[in-house]
C-alpha cells in the first residue's frame, strides 16, 4: 500500500491557520500567485481580464487564496452582479479530462451550494466563475462568534445537509470530498450557508502530494485505496459539527498528517470530542463519524433529534365568538410541512384533531404531544380565565364566549412542500413533491350520477387526496356498513348522518368536497401557495 500520508493534500496545522506547508511543492511545480501579488496596489475596481465571450470581467481585487487557487472579484456584465473569478493552475490536458465533470457542475443548482456559472482554459489556468459569497467562511465565523449558540449551529447544519442531500441524490451521487468549515461559506445578513469549492476535488487528485481531502476531515476509508462512497461527506460534516460546537480544529492535538492518519485508522476520535457535553450533539456527531456501514446518510442526519424542527401552532383566523378557529401547524425554520386546519372549539378537542391528523398521516406521530399541548394553550388563551371544559375536554357552552354548534368544522389540509426535502408520506408520490404542487385535489371535477357505485367516488377521492388503497378500503367499509352503495345514497344526507359513518373529519370533508365539487382543482387553478386549505373556498 502506498504511504497514505504522502498521498493526502497539504497538511494544515492544528492551530487552524490556513497555512500551506506544502508550498515547497507548489514552488517546484509552479508559482501560481506571485505574478498577481502586486496588483493589490492598484485600483481594485479596474478590469484586468475578460472572459473569451466578454460576459465576465476580472477585477483587480483578490478575494482569497487557497492552496490551489486564487480567487478574484469579478463582474457578470450581462446580469450586472458581482461574481467570484477562480483561477486554478492546471494543464490543458487535465482541463480536457474534466469536461464531463464541468458539465455536471453547471447543472448543479441548489440554494445551499455555490453556483457554478461558466469556465474556460486560458494561459495555464482553468478559470471558472462562481457565485460570490460576501461574508467569509464558516470557519472564520466560528472564530468570530467564539461559541456560536446552538440555534445558529442547527441552522447551519440543516443548510449544509440540505446541500449534501441534493448532491448525494444524483445518480451516481456527487461526492464533494472536501467538506470542511473552510469550504462552507456564509452569505449576507441572513446567514445563508452554502457549500463551496465544488468540483475541484477531482482536479486536485492529479497534483503531487495531494488528494482529495483534508486529513482532519477524511474518513478512514478515504485513506485506504478500496474506494469510498458519498458517506465520506457525512464523516467530514460530523467533524465540521465538532468544530462548530468546540471551536477547535479536530485532531488539533496531532502535529502532522501522519499522526492523524494513525489515529483515524485505529478508530481513535479527536480529543475535543470528549469535551462535548450536550448528549444530543454528541450522538449526532457519533452517528456521522461512525464506521461507513453504520454511518448516517445526509437524510438520516437531518432527521436526527438534534436537528428536528419543533412545530408551533398559530391562529390564522377566529370568529367573533372565538369558537371557530383556523389554525396552522408551522415548522419554523424548515419549509418541510405546514398544515392548516379548522377547529371548532365547541365540538373538537385538541387530542381528537391531532390524533386524526396523525392517523391521516398529515402529521408525524412524534409531534403529537407538542401540537396537542399547543392547541390547548391557544384554546385557554382565547377562552380567558372563565373557561370550563367537560370531562371529555370539550368546551362547556355556558361560557359567554362560546356559541354551541353541533357541526364539527375540523377540516385538515395537508401541505407538503419542499422541492429539496419532501417529507415522506405514504401515498404521496415524489412527482408531487415540487413547489408548484398545492397538496390538494388533483383530479378534475366530475359530476357523479346517482347510480354511480360508491367505490368510484371513494377511489377518486382517495386518489385526489393522495391516500393509498388501504385508506380507500377503510372509508368504503365504513360507508357500506351503513348501506351506502351508490353516490345517490350519499347525496341527500344531512350533516348529522355523515357523523354517523364513523369517518374521520378529514375523510368526510374530502368525500363531500369531491361529491359536491368544492375546492376542486380546475385548469390554471394551481397555486404556489404553501398553505392551501381543503375548505378554503379558493375555487
Ligand atoms: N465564491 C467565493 N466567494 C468569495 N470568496 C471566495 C469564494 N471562493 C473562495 N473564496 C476565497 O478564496 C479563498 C481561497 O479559496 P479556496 O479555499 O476554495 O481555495 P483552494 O485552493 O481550493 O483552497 P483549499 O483547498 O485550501 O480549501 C477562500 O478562503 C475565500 O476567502
Amino acid at each position: 500500500m502506498p504511504d497514505p500520508v504522502m498521498n493526502i493534500r497539504g497538511y494544515q496545522s492544528g492551530s487552524g491557520e490556513s497555512d500551506h506547508p506544502h508550498d515547497d511543492d507548489h514552488e517546484r511545480n509552479y508559482s501560481p500567485f506571485s505574478e498577481y501579488i502586486d496588483h493589490s496596489k492598484h485600483d481594485p475596481e479596474k478590469v484586468v481580464e475578460e472572459s473569451p465571450n466578454g460576459r465576465y470581467a476580472k477585477l483587480n481585487s483578490v478575494l482569497g487564496k487557497g492552496a490551489y487557487k486564487i480567487v478574484y472579484k469579478g463582474i457578470d456584465r450581462e446580469e450586472g452582479y458581482e461574481v467570484a473569478w477562480n483561477c486554478f493552475q492546471t494543464t490543458r490536458q487535465e482541463y480536457a479530462e474534466l469536461s464531463q465533470e464541468v458539465e455536471i457542475l453547471k447543472r448543479v443548482r441548489h440554494p445551499n451550494i455555490i453556483n457554478f456559472h461558466d469556465c474556460w482554459y486560458s494561459n495555464t489556468e482553468f478559470i471558472f466563475i462562481t457565485e460570490l459569497m460576501t461574508s467569509g467562511t464558516l470557519r472564520e465565523y466560528i472564530r468570530k462568534l467564539q461559541h456560536p449558540n446552538v440555534k445558529v449551529i442547527k441552522r447551519w447544519c440543516r443548510q449544509i445537509l440540505k446541500g449534501l442531500i441534493y448532491l448525494h441524490s444524483y445518480d451516481p451521487p456527487i461526492i464533494h470530498r472536501d467538506i470542511k468549515c473552510d469550504n462552507i461559506f456564509i452569505n449576507g445578513a441572513h446567514g445563508e450557508v452554502k457549500i463551496g469549492d465544488m468540483g475541484t476535488a477531482k482536479m486536485k487528485i492529479g497534483k503531487k502530494y495531494t488528494v482529495i481531502g483534508t486529513p482532519e476531515f477524511m474518513a478512514p476509508e478515504m485513506y485506504e485505496e478500496k474506494g469510498y462512497s458519498e458517506k465520506v461527506d457525512i464523516y467530514a460534516f460530523g467533524m465540521c459539527l465538532l468544530e462548530m460546537v468546540t471551536g477547535e480544529y479536530p485532531y488539533g492535538e496531532c502535529k502532522n498528517a501522519a499522526q492523524i492518519y494513525k489515529k483515524v485508522i485505529q478508530g481513535l476520535k479527536p480529543d475535543c470530542l470528549a469535551t462535548v457535553t450536550d448528549l444530543e450533539v454528541l450522538s449526532l456527531i457519533n452517528h456521522c463519524i461512525a464506521p461507513e456501514q453504520e454511518r448516517y446518510s445526509a437524510q438520516e442526519a437531518i432527521e436526527d433529534p438534534f436537528l428536528a424542527v419543533e412545530p408551533e401552532v398559530v391562529v390564522l383566523t377566529t370568529n367573533e365568538a372565538k369558537n371557530h378557529l383556523t389554525l396552522q401547524v408551522v415548522f419554523k425554520g424548515m419549509d418541510k410541512l405546514s398544515v392548516k386546519f379548522e377547529f371548532n372549539a365547541d365540538t373538537d378537542t385538541a387530542e381528537e384533531v391531532v390524533n386524526e391528523m396523525i392517523e391521516e398521516q398529515v402529521l408525524p406521530q412524534q409531534y403529537q404531544r407538542l401540537i396537542t399541548h399547543d392547541i390547548n394553550r391557544i384554546l385557554r388563551e382565547l377562552a380567558g380565565p372563565n373557561d370550563k371544559k367537560d370531562i371529555s375536554g370539550h368546551h362547556v357552552p355556558n361560557s359567554p364566549l362560546m356559541l354551541h354548534n353541533n357541526q364539527s368544522q375540523g377540516a385538515i389540509s395537508p401541505i407538503t412542500l419542499d422541492a429539496t426535502n419532501p417529507i415522506v408520506q405514504p401515498g404521496l408520490s415524489r412527482r408531487n413533491s415540487n413547489p408548484d404542487y398545492s397538496g390538494d385535489v388533483e383530479l378534475p371535477f366530475k359530476e357523479y350520477l346517482p347510480d354511480t357505485p360508491i367505490e368510484e367516488l371513494v377511489q377518486d377521492t382517495a386518489m385526489a387526496y393522495h391516500r393509498g388503497p388501504d385508506k380507500a378500503n377503510e372509508w368504503l367499509a365504513k360507508l357500506k356498513n351503513q348501506d351506502i352503495m351508490t353516490v345517490g345514497d350519499l347525496k341527500d344526507l344531512q350533516d348529522s348522518d355523515w357523523a354517523g359513518f364513523g369517518l374521520t373529519v378529514f375523510a368526510s370533508r374530502a368525500l363531500r368536497n369531491r361529491l359536491f365539487g368544492r375546492n376542486v382543482k380546475r385548469p390554471g387553478a394551481m397555486t404556489r401557495s404553501l398553505s392551501h386549505g381543503l375548505d378554503d373556498g379558493s375555487s
